[in-house]
């Protein structure tokens, strides 16, 4: 039976103090199931990066919690925490965030650096991600020559390298025209069905958000309702 790889119970992420405080998600209670494609979708505002954010532990919950596979997230310290995060999620962002000064190998492997892998075997393992990609000539590029969707490519060869559990989205194709978007998209769902990657996207698009097998519809910090099922 499938298993919940993250739970949520009442999380509520309140920004500001006083008279600036602002409640950006109002207690949200939901499950993402391992292997499963769920989009967040919603209005500008509705608080869909700001769930994205608690769900990958970027930031903490001003009340709730968050479960990672059976395991409550508050109770790790700051060390396991981010081992945890580095560990098992792999994250593609509309900006990129390719660190410009270093070459396509080097902002790929990142994630095995930080991990206190030997640097032979991160490049052994950045150039067998890059060739999956199709990427493996660029390895020695600045990251600053490549193309928008070969920039993509390289981070989705970053999110891949640690082998995630869980691959978080946001807006990946929003800087991209709709061609090199679709090939992301495709890189993006394929990753999911062959290797059973739970993907998470937080789009507008919603020719994206209907290729997901669940959608959160996010409204003034909640979830409004849930649907199902791919669109043809
Ligand atoms: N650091 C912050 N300080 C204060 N308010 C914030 C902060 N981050 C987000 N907010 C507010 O929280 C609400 C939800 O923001 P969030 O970025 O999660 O929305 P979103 O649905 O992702 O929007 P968009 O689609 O425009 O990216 C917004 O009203 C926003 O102004």
């Amino acid at each position: 039976m499938a298993s919940p790889v993250l739970e949520t119970h009442g999380l509520v992420k309140t920004y500001g103090h006083a008279e600036s405080e602002f409640q950006a998600l109002k207690g949200i209670t939901t499950q993402i199931w391992n292997a499963e494609s769920v989009a967040v979708v919603g209005k500008s505002g509705s608080g869909k990066s700001t769930l994205m954010h608690l769900l990958a532990l970027l930031d903490a919950p001003t009340q709730g919690s968050i479960v990672l596979s059976g395991q409550m997230t508050s109770q790790l310290g700051a060390r396991e925490f981010s081992q945890l995060r580095n560990e098992t999620f792999g994250f593609v962002f509309q900006q990129f965030f390719l660190n410009p000064q270093q070459t396509v190998l080097e902002n790929v492997t990142l994630p095995l650096k930080i991990a206190g892998v030997s640097k032979a075997e991160r490049n052994r393992r950045g150039m067998e991600t890059l060739e999956q990609l199709d990427m493996a000539e660029k390895a020695k590029n600045k990251a600053t020559t490549l193309s928008g969707g070969q920039k993509q490519r390289a981070c989705i060869a970053r999110a891949l390298i640690n082998d995630p559990t869980v691959i978080f989205a946001d807006e990946p194709t929003g800087n991209l025209d709709t061609a090199t978007g679709e090939i992301v998209e495709d890189i993006l769902f394929d990753l999911h069905a062959r290797r059973m990657i739970t993907l998470i996207v937080v789009t507008h698009d919603e020719d994206l958000a209907a290729k997901c097998q669940r959608r959160l519809i996010m409204q003034d910090g909640q979830i409004l309702r849930e649907e199902r099922g791919v669109t043809p």
